[in-house]
């Protein structure tokens, strides 16, 4: 799949935020912690990982309708299981597979997960995304796991998950949502010691407790979950707006020129980032769930260099790292973006110098420096991961001329009706869903 761009046209117009990836395709899983009616609102229906995710879980027996107008989907999951799955139907290439073992497990004793795929940034032992952790949480919860080339088998010995202590060594995101999943469903108390509680955390927990579950939050790391010992109830929810998508439509808007009304931003969950922006001359201004973004926002007429490092929430995430190197590529001198959790997401950086003069930007693990102000100017690009591949896209909006992003379905797993909202304020993207044809030169 690819993207062809015609770039330079201003964007102006009224941009809706859609339902965050990072709640939606886990409020999906904790939907299927239940016999009953569960129905998410707000759900990115188009986004390419709530797709894969849909699909997967209605391979394994759980009726799932979508509703594209309304956004919404209804899950009813009398039964699951994943044990017929021929090898083929465990290739999914997302993330947050393991979620999906709570569900099995809970019905059957035991469960069969593919393997988390997701973006390619590194991060764990070996400089693949690890899922060790994952492995210690159902260890810990009494369960035998067995790693086959397919799929990852995870049994409880007893029938049932048993609550356990599990105390992370690090803050994991995905780490914390798998125990919170098992653990609502086990048999007993279980503790989980430096909980990593994220906004998206934050929905997670807001709907397992209205399915019935007992979870207790102390500070912002402290979490005791008393086991239903067996299936929740229904419930209904929406998904909070995506921050992520929010600080895109931000930045696209100012390193554009254009204007854009950007509606359903996450506020409280994005303070630290909308910090930032300030402390880099931006004047944004709201109202209670939305932000207009114009020339007139750049208070001396230009984004001003900036230091920013990207850590654990609520400081500026990883996720939004590559928004942010836009953001200084525009700046009036040079500016440094510091990755502390995922040092090796730099990949993108080597695309996004194609639009860029020789020297604009460069990076090491970590860290990536740019001198800017720079214009960008039309090119070829592949894209390297998810929000490498946006910040591509970005830059190929922004250059005069016809520019050309491969593999763009990296952006479209979190980008929900990219190309449809682009087009809504002015700007021309058109997604071909052929693989790239060769480059005549
Ligand atoms: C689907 C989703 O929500 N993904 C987000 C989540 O990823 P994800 O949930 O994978 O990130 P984690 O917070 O778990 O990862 C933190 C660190 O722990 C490592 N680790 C994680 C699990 C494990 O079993 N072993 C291990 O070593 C990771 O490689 C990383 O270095 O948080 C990341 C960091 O904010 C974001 O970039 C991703 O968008
Ligand atoms: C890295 C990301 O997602 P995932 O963890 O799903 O690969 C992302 O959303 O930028």
């Amino acid at each position: 799949m690819y993207a062809t761009v015609e770039g330079g046209n201003v964007p102006s117009g009224r941009v809706q935020v859609s339902g965050a990836k990072n709640s939606a395709t886990r409020l999906l899983a904790a939907a299927l912690l239940t016999q009953d009616h569960v129905e998410l609102r707000n759900f990115p229906t188009s986004l390419v990982d709530a797709q894969h995710k849909v699909r997967f879980v209605q391979s394994m027996g759980a009726n799932v309708r979508v509703d594209e107008a309304g956004q919404t989907i209804a899950v009813d999951t009398p039964h699951l299981d994943a044990a017929d799955l021929n090898s083929d139907g465990y290739d999914v290439p997302i993330r947050t597979t393991y979620l999906l073992a709570a569900p099995q497990l809970a019905r059957t004793g035991r469960a069969r997960i593919p393997y988390p795929a997701g973006c390619k940034i590194g991060g764990g032992a070996g400089g693949g995304r690890g899922y060790d952790l994952h492995v210690m949480v159902w260890e810990a919860l009494g369960c035998e796991v067995t790693e086959t080339p397919s799929y990852i088998q995870i049994t409880a010995p007893r029938g049932e998950m048993r609550g356990g202590s599990i105390d992370f060594p690090i803050s994991t995101v995905g780490g914390t949502e798998n125990a919170l999943l098992c653990a609502a469903v086990a048999k007993g108390t279980s503790t989980i010691f430096n909980a990593y509680i994220t906004p998206e955390i934050d929905d997670l927990i807001e709907l397992l407790r209205r399915m019935g579950a007992d979870i207790v939050v102390t500070g912002n790391s402290h979490i005791v979950v008393t086991g239903h010992s067996g299936l929740l109830g229904g419930a209904h929810m929406s998904v909070m707006p995506d921050r992520i998508e929010a600080l895109t439509w931000i930045v696209y808007a100012l390193i554009s020129g254009g204007d854009l009304m950007v509606k359903g931003v996450p506020f409280s969950a994005m303070q630290v980032p909308l910090i930032h922006l300030e402390h880099a001359g931006v004047d944004l201004m709201g109202s209670s769930d939305s932000l207009y973004v114009a020339p007139e926002s750049l208070k001396s007429g230009s984004i001003q260099p900036f230091e920013v490092a990207c850590g654990t929430h609520p400081g500026v995430i990883s996720d939004m790292q590559p928004f942010f190197v836009m953001l200084g590529l525009l700046s009036a001198g040079t500016s440094r973006v510091f990755d502390y959790r995922y040092p090796e997401r730099i990949g993108f950086v080597q695309e996004l110098a194609k639009f860029l003069p020789l020297g604009a930007i460069e990076a090491r693990p970590g860290a990536i420096t740019m001198r800017g102000p720079q214009r960008f100017s039309a090119a070829e690009a592949e894209s390297t991961d998810l929000r490498g591949s946006m910040s591509v896209l970005m830059a190929a909006l922004c250059a005069n001329g016809t520019s050309r992003v491969n593999n763009v379905e990296l952006a479209l797993r979190g980008y929900d009706r990219l190309e449809s909202k682009l087009r809504s304020v002015g700007a021309d993207l058109s997604v071909h869903d052929a693989p790239a044809p060769q480059l005549v030169r």
